[in-house]
């Protein structure tokens, strides 16, 4: 298949690799001091747009894809304010548009694990109280990061009495809300941990990426998986879990 790489970081980086690894093309890399070749590119060169840049061109970037008739996988975090006008904009333009915040495997089973342990806990909700840990790498622009805002509203949904989530340092902790405790360390790819703590004792959950192939992978997968679709997908439409 011909791939299209928006944004050459650290993930555009490791999914060129996974894209060749799998005997794809990638017919052309777009990342911020070549911007304006997307306004131009022809659509009828690429089957599937790979989209991991930073908040703030996200949306411009999906927009664009979407105007052409791209189909799109993205990744980045930060910009889910105006995933509505994406989603009206992938039907208007009869193409695909697919999302995950997280897009490893490992963190999709951990997802499913997150709101099981919710609903359980629910009948303990006097006892136990949520919370949660993330630690990213220093250069993360976001906080809470994408995957920790999606483990939230599985225990927002789940949870009795927990209705929303605020973040350490910025938002004061509410008893119906879950804190979000958004740590930045060196060099760490992604760590998830969520606890329920009662006064006699603590129950933890926790994920930990030992690398970025994992979320590399997924989006390479779900390009894969998109291919000749048409529609608004995330990992539940192609994970059975
Ligand atoms: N959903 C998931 O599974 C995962 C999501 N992410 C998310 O993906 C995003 C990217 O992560 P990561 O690769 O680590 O970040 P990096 O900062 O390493 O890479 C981002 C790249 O995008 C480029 N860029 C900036 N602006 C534009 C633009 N307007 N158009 C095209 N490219 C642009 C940057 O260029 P320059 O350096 O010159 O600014 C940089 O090369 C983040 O939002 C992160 O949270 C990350 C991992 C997994
Ligand atoms: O910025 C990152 O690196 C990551 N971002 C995603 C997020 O915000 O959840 C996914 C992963 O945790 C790595």
């Amino acid at each position: 298949m011909n791939f299209l790489l928006i944004g050459y970081g650290k993930m555009g980086q490791t999914i060129e690799g996974i894209l060749k690894e799998r005997g794809h093309n990638v017919v052309g890399i777009i990342d911020k001091d070549n911007r304006s070749d997307l306004d131009t590119i022809n659509p009828s060169t690429v089957d599937v747009a790979i989209e991991f840049t930073q908040p703030s061109s996200a949306y411009d970037n999906i927009k664009t894809c979407l105007d052409k008739g791209i189909r799109i996988v993205s990744g980045t975090t930060g910009w889910l304010d105006k995933k509505d006008i994406i989603e009206a904009s992938t039907q208007d333009n009869n193409t695909a548009f697919f999302y995950a915040s997280n897009y490893s495997l490992g963190v999709n089973i951990f997802f499913e694990l997150n709101k099981k342990l919710a609903k359980m806990m629910s009948a303990f909700n006097a006892e136990y109280k949520s919370s949660m840990v993330e630690i990213h790498h220093t250069q993360k622009l976001d906080a809470p990061s994408g995957t920790a805002i999606t483990l939230a509203e599985g225990v927002i949904e789940n949870f009795e009495g927990v209705d929303k989530w605020t973040l350490q340092g910025e938002d004061k902790a509410v008893d119906n809300g879950i804190e979000i405790e958004a740590v930045r360390e060196p060099n760490v790819p992604g760590t998830h941990e969520i606890s329920y703590t009662s006064e006699i004792d603590r129950i933890d959950i926790k994920h930990t990426a030992f690398t970025r192939k994992g979320f590399a992978l997924g989006a390479v997968l779900a390009g894969e998986w998109l291919h000749k679709k048409e529609g608004i997908f995330g990992m539940q439409d192609m994970l059975s879990l």
